[in-house]
């Protein structure tokens, strides 16, 4: 007995003292946490704060990544017009803005003065490394490396590719409904696609995932998904935390998939041999005649493929979708496509024929607008923003631009919910107003590859017109045509979108794939 209290007695002390330090600790994070939010709070005041849930939760929880919660961003929007101010519990601290004026004068602020910090960049960061998220010098860097790599002389030469892969996936769809499959998913499609065309572009490799399954492919599809659910699961936030989960492993896992250095050494010399990367290596180089480490040549691959194919498939499904709902413009943009091919031999759009397709491009503008690919993106400043209102903005804090509310505003547009390419007419005011339309972004941090997704945009939709006729599908999961909308990292919907396909020139086309 005496043995045993004397084993127990040091055990007993010792976990006094661990529960001790425990709960010391747990108070001084409370504290800090409190003092950090009251701080804030004040701070922000001059912002209007929609109903909390109570002072200290705030708004945790509010956010919802469903049709409900776009629909809440609508309300949002008509009730305080330009911005709010958001708490998700002690944690984080939200200014959004949803009004060209408001959010004019925090895009345009110079790369040197802006930190692209917020929900969504740190999860990323393990994947894409700095590219996409680094700051001022390292980002202003590669950007100069990279923007002659999307100058027009360059993008000249992605034509055929964007023409090719269509047609592999147009030939995919005549197969298709030859089995009598004339209900199809389209983001299962349009997003092979788009990887398949990018994959040739930045690294000329041809790696034939719209055929067959591809392990990079699958692993990049992967981490989009990882990235989208992390952002929906606040413990999963901090890397202590994360990288202990399942899904955590599997992001690491997934992640040597996509290492260009392991498993894919190929492609990293298909990298530094494709077109992009000829100009990244040989033709630009900085001042000091550098050009790119192994490193930044992976973050940059990674960077391509997550920045480049999901946004554009979502785009390119959502237009399809559009023209799906509203068969008298579907007609006429079919009809604007004909009348360009009319005399000639095969089905190839050219380079020359893009500022050919006004109506076309109307249409997929107001399709951009309504359907905007990418929700938001946030930013944070290095000194105290004035807005319009004298609303200042506190350097350090982190603001939610939501391209999505700018878009659905209503002061900015009329029937903000309703498909009206008119809009883009070019001498209609309303899309002419300064950040009022911005899907790619705007100012030095802007998407540098939004030449390249209208191209490749233009060449898929003009292509689908010609040879398929579109209406709205069933959507198996929901037993209707209803589409309820899904944002994660790009607008998606729930249960996928479905279209009826009709085959156009079905004769024409059977004989051009049987060449
Ligand atoms: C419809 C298609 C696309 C949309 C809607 C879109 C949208 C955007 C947006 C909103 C941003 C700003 C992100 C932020 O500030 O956090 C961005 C950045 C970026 N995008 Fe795109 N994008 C599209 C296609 C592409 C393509 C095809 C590529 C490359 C081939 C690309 C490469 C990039 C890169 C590298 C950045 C980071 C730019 C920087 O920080 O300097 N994007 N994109």
């Amino acid at each position: 007995m005496a043995l045993q209290h004397s084993v127990l007695s040091p055990v007993f002390t010792c976990l006094c003292s661990l529960m001790y330090i425990f709960s010391t600790g747990l108070v001084v994070v409370v504290a800090v946490l409190t003092v950090r939010h009251i701080w804030y709070s004040r701070r922000l005041s001059c912002f209007s704060k929609p109903q909390t849930r109570s002072w200290l939760l705030g708004h945790l929880g509010k956010i919802r990544n469903t049709e409900e919660g776009l629909q809440q961003m609508d309300d949002l929007v008509k009730t305080y017009k330009h911005s709010c101010f958001w708490f998700l519990g002690p944690f984080y601290h939200l200014v959004r803005l949803f009004h060209p004026d408001y959010v004019k004068p925090l895009l345009m602020v110079p790369a040197s003065m802006t930190v692209k910090k917020g929900l969504i960049y740190n999860h990323l960061q393990p994947w894409l490394g700095d590219v996409l998220i680094s700051n001022s010098e390292v980002w202003s860097r590669k950007r100069r490396l990279l923007t002659p790599a999307f100058h027009f002389d360059v993008l000249k030469n992605y034509i055929t590719i964007f023409n090719s892969s269509s047609k592999i996936m147009h030939d995919k769809w005549c197969r298709l409904v030859a089995e009598g499959k004339t209900n199809l998913e389209m983001f299962d499609h349009v997003s092979l696609m788009t990887l398949d065309s990018l994959l040739k572009c930045a690294f000329s490799y041809d790696s034939n995932c719209q055929e067959s399954p591809s392990e990079y492919v699958s692993a990049i599809v992967q981490l989009c998904d990882l990235v989208a659910q992390r952002q929906h699961n606040i413990l999963h936030h901090w890397d202590w935390i994360y990288w202990k989960t399942q899904q955590g492993k599997l992001f690491k896992q997934t992640l040597n998939i996509v290492d260009l250095k392991s498993e894919g050494e190929h492609l990293k010399m298909y990298f530094i041999f494709g077109t992009l990367s000829v100009l990244l290596m040989s033709v630009l180089k900085d001042e000091d005649g550098r050009g790119l480490t192994d490193e930044e040549i992976q973050a940059e691959a990674n960077t391509f493929m997550f920045a480049g194919h999901d946004t554009t498939a979502s785009a390119i499904c959502w237009m399809l979708y559009n023209l799906a709902r509203h068969e008298h413009y579907q007609e006429k943009c079919r009809q604007e496509v004909m009348d360009l091919m009319e005399g000639r031999d095969g089905q190839e759009i050219k380079w020359e024929d893009l500022s050919n397709l006004p109506f076309t491009t109307m249409c997929i503008k107001e399709s951009l607008r309504l359907h905007t690919p990418v929700q938001a993106v946030s930013r944070s400043y290095t000194q105290d923003m004035v807005l319009p209102g004298n609303r200042t903005v506190p350097a350090g804090e982190i603001c939610l631009v939501s391209i999505y509310g700018t878009h659905h505003n209503p002061i900015v547009w009329t029937n903000p919910n309703e498909f009206d390419p008119h809009r883009f007419d070019p001498g209609n005011k309303m899309s002419q107003a300064s950040h009022a339309f911005i899907p790619f972004s705007s100012g030095p941090r802007n998407c540098i590859g939004q030449k390249f997704a209208m191209t490749e945009l233009q060449v898929v939709v003009a292509l689908t017109l010609l040879r398929f006729r579109l209406t709205p599908g069933v959507n198996p999961e929901l037993g209707s045509s209803r589409v309820r909308r899904l944002p994660q990292i790009v607008l998606r919907a729930e249960g996928g979108l479905w279209l009826q396909l009709e085959p156009l020139n079905t004769l024409r086309l059977n004989k051009q794939s049987e060449e």
